[in-house]
């Protein structure tokens, strides 16, 4: 962790990424393992370290291939040396190069690249032990499996496929729950998850431990290419063709995500090629955000259109699936490109337009027809007076998104977390638990699941460290949505003077620039400049200078006329709107019990009430 400027660790108050049974997992070397920032510094001493004890790690894609020498299982490195080998027949373990996180897949750990660094220093440092390390050992949930049956075979409804072709891919079936079962492994093949179809209703289920690296792949290992699907459907249809040069992976957390555990078990391909299922649209850009993550040099994609969608889809319009695969076009453009390179995205877009508005808001009907929904790679500015719910309206808004998977990370530099949490929670619950906390630890576990992450930065804040943690996050967490609440406050500014305004400037600049290079959506929540209460707030009331608003593809306002007029209402101005260019208006009607703006939750609430009157104590 770098001292000076120490760049705290995300605070995670939820970890819905799996379903956790920590009895069934080899103990952590670094249980303590905080998600930081690598350390070049680190990461070079690490490099230098491992040349001064002969130890020359592989330079892969994401990760150097190291052996491993984190525990005592691995002392192959001598005894194959001995035996005239090299040292790399030893264990492998993975650094991440991004991240600096030291996996290591054989006992199924994660560790900090100091703590590993310990290891490899020869002597070993004083006091560092090397934790004897078990094979790590996956109990199932599910011990009643069996080959799959006819039966089971034709539920899945894939037009000609066999039980026995389906056993073949490793699929079993539990009858009691009637579900398809597959293992996942981890880069050293060992069980460490397992991923379920439900044939009732087609629903997955991924359960897997803290470590979190398991896939799901098909095909010998001799092959240097794979397509990743993002759903078993697809993977049993790709997998039962027989593919000569690719082997079939399935991710384990379909679009939401792709934790950087998983990262060494994709080392092996030279080539990639995305064919995904867009089920719903907040992940249309989930392609190239893993494309970055894993290396974009060597991924490709095929575009859905009518006449290449998902590979179930395919299969039923009896298209050609080899054919489709062979048209699979690089995920990076070059620096020129031409109407042709492009034409297949511009019709793939056209038939997905659906998909490609973004998420749509359940709380908000009427952002929807305006914004047409919440898009990533987007920078949206919400400004308003003091006092006038800015954060209130933003905590429900981020909540509706991450309601619907949309993976969220909230820097509030003005509230504290934990109260913004409470705001998060009351706004989720619909009502205050502060009279019903024998309660509060239901509507908590539910809560927890959402994709939801806080910065622990408070108050003014450098940039760097800042665009550090969010770049990061969205990394390791697949972070789709960033909110800034507010600028001013990160800033430190109370006064602008004019350097102030500049700093503002390349402040804007620096977020507008990471929300279209990550494909990230910021939200910037920013004071208005002080101006005169009967007077509405336009675009040019927003602090500092017209760059934001200039920057910005969407300026949302609230305005606030309860203050100025007996009949005054309060309500959100959309003042900007890149995207479909619909400006408008959507009334701001405030549940205080909820503290919900939301039309929806009020008429809800309207209508139960109407169906069970409360009674008046
Ligand atoms: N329409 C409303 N009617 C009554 N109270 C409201 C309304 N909107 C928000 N509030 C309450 O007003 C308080 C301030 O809200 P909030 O912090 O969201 O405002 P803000 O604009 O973010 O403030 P600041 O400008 O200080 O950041 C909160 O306690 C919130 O619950
Ligand atoms: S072999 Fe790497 S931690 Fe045990």
């Amino acid at each position: 962790m770098r001292r000076a400027g120490l760049i705290k660790p995300l605070l995670r108050i939820n970890n819905h990424k799996s379903r956790v049974r920590k009895e069934n997992y080899a103990t952590h070397i670094d249980t303590d393992y905080a998600e930081s920032l690598l350390d070049p510094k680190e990461y070079l001493d690490f490099k230098r370290q491992l040349r001064q004890i002969n130890v020359h790690p592989k330079d892969g894609h994401t990760c150097l291939h190291l052996e491993c020498r984190l525990c005592e299982r691995n002392r192959q490195p001598a005894a194959a040396q001995a035996r005239g080998g090299t040292a790399d027949q030893g264990l492998l373990a993975y650094v991440n190069k991004r991240t600096g996180a030291f996996i290591c897949p054989n006992c199924d750990v994660k560790s900090s690249l100091a703590n590993a660094l310990a290891a490899y220093q020869v002597p070993t440092p004083a006091g560092y032990q090397r934790p004897p390390q078990k094979k790590p050992v996956y109990e199932t949930r599910f011990p009643n499996l069996i080959d799959v049956t006819p039966e089971a075979c034709d539920a899945l409804g894939i037009k000609g496929l066999k039980e026995s072709q389906l056993n073949a891919i490793g699929a079993q079936f539990e009858p009691e729950q009637n579900l398809l079962h597959f293992k996942l492994r981890n880069a050293a093949q060992l069980v460490v998850g397992e991923k379920v179809l439900h044939l009732s209703d087609r629903h997955e289920e991924t359960f897997q431990g803290i470590c979190i690296s398991g896939l799901l792949v098909h095909g010998t290992g001799n092959k240097s290419k794979a397509v990743l699907v993002s759903n078993l459907i697809d993977f049993i249809v790709l997998s039962c063709q027989n593919l000569e040069t690719h082997c079939i992976v399935c991710l384990p957390y379909e679009l939401k995500m792709l934790p950087q555990e998983c990262l060494p078990g994709l080392e092996r391909f030279k080539e990639l090629v995305f064919w995904l299922h867009y089920d719903s649209s907040h992940n249309w850009d989930a392609a190239r955000a893993f494309a970055q993550k894993i290396d974009e040099k060597r991924c490709l994609l095929i575009r859905p259109t009518e006449t290449e969608p998902a590979p179930h889809l395919a299969l039923r319009r009896r298209l050609n699936l080899r054919h489709i695969l062979l048209k699979a076009t690089p995920v990076r453009h070059k620096a020129i490109t031409t109407f042709g390179a492009m034409k297949n995205d511009i019709l793939s877009e056209l038939q997905n337009i659906e998909k490609v508005n973004g998420v749509k808001w359940k709380r908000f009907p009427v952002l929807n027809k305006l914004l047409k929904g919440h898009r990533r790679g987007e920078l949206t500015i919400l400004t308003g007076p003091t006092g006038s719910g800015k954060t209130t309206f933003m905590s429900e808004y981020s909540l509706d998104l991450a309601m619907q998977g949309v993976s969220t990370l909230w820097g509030s530099f003005e509230i504290r977390n934990t109260r913004l949490a409470a705001t998060l929670l009351r706004q989720y619950v619909g009502y205050p638990l502060d009279n019903k906390l024998q309660e509060f630890d239901h509507w908590a576990t539910e809560f927890e699941r959402m994709p939801l992450y806080f910065m622990t930065f408070h108050g003014q804040q450098p940039l760097k460290p800042v665009l550090e943690a969010i770049e990061h996050a969205s990394y390791v967490h697949d972070v789709m949505h960033v909110i800034i609440d507010n600028l001013q406050f990160m800033m430190g500014v109370s006064s602008m003077r004019g350097d102030k305004f500049w700093e503002q400037d390349a402040i804007i600049a620096a977020f507008r620039s990471f929300a279209t290079k990550h494909n990230v959506h910021v939200t910037l929540v920013m004071h208005p400049r002080k101006e005169r209460q009967e007077d509405d707030l336009t675009t040019s009331s927003v602090f500092g200078t017209a760059k934001a608003t200039q920057e910005a593809d969407n300026v949302l306002i609230i305005q606030d006329k309860r203050l100025t007029s007996v009949r005054g209402k309060k309500y959100l101005q959309i003042a900007k709107n890149r995207y479909s260019g619909d400006l408008g208006i959507m009334p701001l009607e405030f549940d205080k019990e909820a503290l919900s703006y939301s039309s929806q939750v009020q008429s809800a609430k309207r209508r139960k009430e109407k169906v069970e009157p409360t009674t008046e104590a």
